[in-house]
């Protein structure tokens, strides 16, 4: 099913204030319904995408020796460094928001995780300068870039949500976020029928929100809110829309007035699964906006009510990060 038309454009936001209120409100609406929005002019410039991109398909063309220079370590946690394909499977994880899984679907994917520069509890994993001059830099400016336009989209969902947008975004302010680039190897189609392997399973994210950059492939597909169990195909419209969806750390906090909406990586439409096809790469670009490590997860007072009581315990966002992270790589690390 194509996705509906739902590209928000986020000069609005920047406008007067009867625009940002409507920028607001339909990006809570569009989130609540379709389960993730589309965003232009979001104020990450496009050629720093098109950048972003270049260097993304440059640093998965490079050998597996040189990939591997940047190992993701043994362990779950951190998030760092490149995963090989087969190391991180994401159904382990399929299923839980609705009380099933975890399931054994392998997903055929690599890719490199980073976080801030300035993060003093956990280091990058960079390959050597001289193989990739200049990623490092422009990884890290990216980030910062994209931190900033986070902030904006925490602050329209604060004032669509009707809550303290001061509050939400001192949650966030430490910007320990999770940077990822993906690659999804050329494979044929006759590989995904059987169920076994796919692009990536099903799931929802850990953190706040993620925007998410995708080339023109296909394949991604995200649950509809009003129809559960339906899933859209959500084409590209161009590498440099934001496409944002809610993750487990709002719904918490949200008490879940805000649901995280299940995605997945599967066939572009366009591929028949009983043929011989061979399912071109994909590319694509996640960053993960969190709460700070040491924020509570506990539902916000404005959320609970007599009548919607605490519906969750109280957690560390860096606790739930974990335990979600855990159940990705659960007996496949290298
Ligand atoms: O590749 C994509 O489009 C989706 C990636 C994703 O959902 C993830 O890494 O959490
Ligand atoms: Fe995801």
């Amino acid at each position: 099913m194509a996705a509906q038309s739902d590209t928000l454009d986020m000069s609005l936001y920047f406008g007067d204030m009867e625009q940002r209120l409507r920028f607001c409100t339909t990006l809570l609406d569009q989130l609540k319904k379709r389960g993730c929005v589309k965003i232009q002019n979001h104020g990450i410039p496009n050629e720093d995408i098109q950048r972003l991109f270049e260097l993304t398909r440059q640093f998965f063309n490079l050998s597996y020796e040189d990939k591997m220079k940047a190992k993701r370590p043994a362990q779950a946690n951190p998030n760092r460094g490149y995963s090989f394909v087969g190391q991180e499977n994401v159904a382990g994880i399929s299923g839980f928001e609705k009380g099933l899984g975890p399931l054994t679907t392998k997903d055929i994917k690599e890719t490199l995780d980073m976080g801030s520069a300035n993060d003093k509890l956990v280091d990058n994993i960079w390959v050597p300068e001289d193989i990739l001059p200049g990623f490092r830099n422009s990884m890290e400016s990216f980030y910062d870039k994209a931190f900033e336009t986070e902030m904006h989209l925490i602050d329209a969902l604060a004032t669509a949500l009707g809550i303290s947008a001061t509050h939400l975004k001192s949650l966030h302010s430490k910007a320990e976020n999770e940077f990822r680039l993906l690659h999804y190897p050329p494979t044929p189609a006759s590989k995904l029928k059987d169920g076994k392997s796919t692009r990536i399973a099903e799931h929802t994210d850990f953190g706040t929100i993620t925007m998410l950059f995708q080339d023109s492939t296909g394949g991604l597909q995200v649950e509809d809110q009003t129809q559960l169990g339906t899933f859209r195909d959500i084409e590209s419209s161009g590498p440099t829309d934001i496409i944002l969806n809610i993750g487990d750390s709002l719904q918490r906090l949200t008490n879940d007035t805000f649901k995280a909406a299940c995605h997945r990586v599967t066939y572009p439409p366009m591929i028949k699964a009983d043929g011989d096809e061979i399912i071109p790469e994909r590319y694509s670009i996640a960053y993960f906006a969190k709460p700070n490590r040491d924020a509570s997860l506990l539902p916000l007072e404005d959320f609970v009510t007599d009548a919607t009581p605490c519906r969750y315990q109280d957690i560390t966002a860096w606790e739930w990060n974990n335990m979600r992270i855990e159940k990705l790589f659960a007996g496949t690390t290298a």
